[in-house]
């Protein structure tokens, strides 16, 4: 559309037009979700929520975006639109690993939605705890980090828990150094141990005297900053926000990649949308080549594996289990009977959930 040859006056009144037509579509939406609601309250159905329908609106308005926008703000922007249709009807529990602030209340933001009802925790077996009992809906878990690796105590817990991994977040991860005095007055350094590994190199270059403190979370070594006056953090962008700090040097991570993956656990299964990924939890029969023997079903169906990851079995010194990541659902036609193979070949197998592959 030409725009040049227009005021100022003229635009913004057009503007103005089309913010009209966006609030009435967006008000024609809200009803027609709510509609949505009522039938399915109609049919006796308890739940509203369905990530499955979720992750493929917003898939297709990314594959339906004309511009100028980036697909991922038309995705947020969605986001958001559902979410709020979605506190109409159903108030969601999320609980994630607190306090305000940390990569987890943005990661499960970025997948809930800001309606939802956020619960900050303390820890991650108190989110699995919480979910199991009920207390909260969901549970968003950071279980790997591109530069670090695996979340060992998530892979656990996701053994202890009879959960379901019912979504996945993948969450670009920024660093901060933030404090409220300048660089050369820092003496200490509050900083989670995962958020200190991925920002290594860059400490040893800038603060190579400064004592390292460990803390549980980014929020917490935000929170510690504030109340040590020579004191600096390692945070997010909404922490240097919440705790009133500077940021003195913005993405200090050491691989200017750094993305971790979290896992959205909960209690509901959900169906096929295409592009899904499966998760397993399986151990071989302790012999030669029983590794392979796991995995050759998988290669024979030419299924993609995303991740393999041993962790020790816990029940037996030197026996281990692994964690399995597969693109398919496991309804779909070609997945059901290898994971029925692999169930064959394994001394213990357990599916941890299908789910719809990470949106944006
Ligand atoms: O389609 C549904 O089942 C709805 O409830 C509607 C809607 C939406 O706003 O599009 C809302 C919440 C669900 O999680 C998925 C979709």
């Amino acid at each position: 559309m030409k725009t040049s040859s227009r005021s100022l006056v003229e635009l913004r009144a057009a503007i103005d037009q089309v913010d009209g037509k966006i609030l009435a579509l967006l008000s024609e939406r809200g009803h027609l979700a709510h509609a949505v609601g009522e039938l399915k309250r109609a049919e006796g159905e308890s739940r509203f929520y369905h990530p499955d329908r979720e992750a493929e609106i917003l898939r297709r308005i990314m594959q339906e975006n004309p511009g100028p926008f980036t697909d991922a703000q038309v995705a947020s922007i969605y986001r958001e639109i559902i979410s709020a249709g979605l506190a109409q009807e159903e108030a969601l529990q999320v609980a994630y690993l607190g306090p305000a602030g940390t990569f987890s209340q943005m990661a499960a933001q970025k997948h809930f939605g800001r309606s939802a009802a956020f619960q900050p925790t303390g820890s991650i077996p108190e989110i699995f705890r919480m979910v199991d009992g009920g207390q909260a809906q969901f549970g968003v878990v950071p279980v790997e980090n591109s530069t670090e690796g695996s979340v060992n105590l998530t892979l656990d817990l996701l053994l202890d828990y009879p959960l379901q991994i019912c979504g996945e977040v993948q969450l670009r991860i920024v660093h901060n150094l933030v404090a409220n005095i300048p660089m050369e007055q820092i003496r200490k350094v509050y900083v989670h141990y995962q958020t200190r590994a991925q920002c290594r190199q860059w400490l040893a270059t800038h603060l190579p005297q400064v004592e390292l403190v460990d803390v549980p979370s980014n929020g917490v070594a935000a929170e510690r900053a504030v109340q040590d006056p020579q004191g600096a953090a390692i945070s997010t962008t909404v922490a240097a926000e919440t705790y009133a700090l500077n940021i003195l040097q913005a993405g200090i991570e050491d691989n200017p990649e750094n993305t971790t993956r979290f896992l959205v656990i909960g209690k509901i299964l959900t169906r096929p949308t295409g592009q899904d990924k499966t998760s397993l939890v399986v151990a071989g029969i302790n012999r030669p080549g029983s590794l392979h023997a796991l995995l050759s079903p998988l290669a024979d169906a030419h299924i993609s594996l995303t991740r393999i990851e041993s962790r020790p079995a816990r029940s037996a010194v030197w026996e281990y289990v692994f964690y399995l990541d597969m693109l398919g659902h496991c309804q779909d036609s070609d997945l059901t009977p290898v994971l029925d193979a692999l169930a064959a070949q394994s001394s213990f197998y357990r599916c941890l959930g299908s789910y719809p592959k990470a949106v944006f």
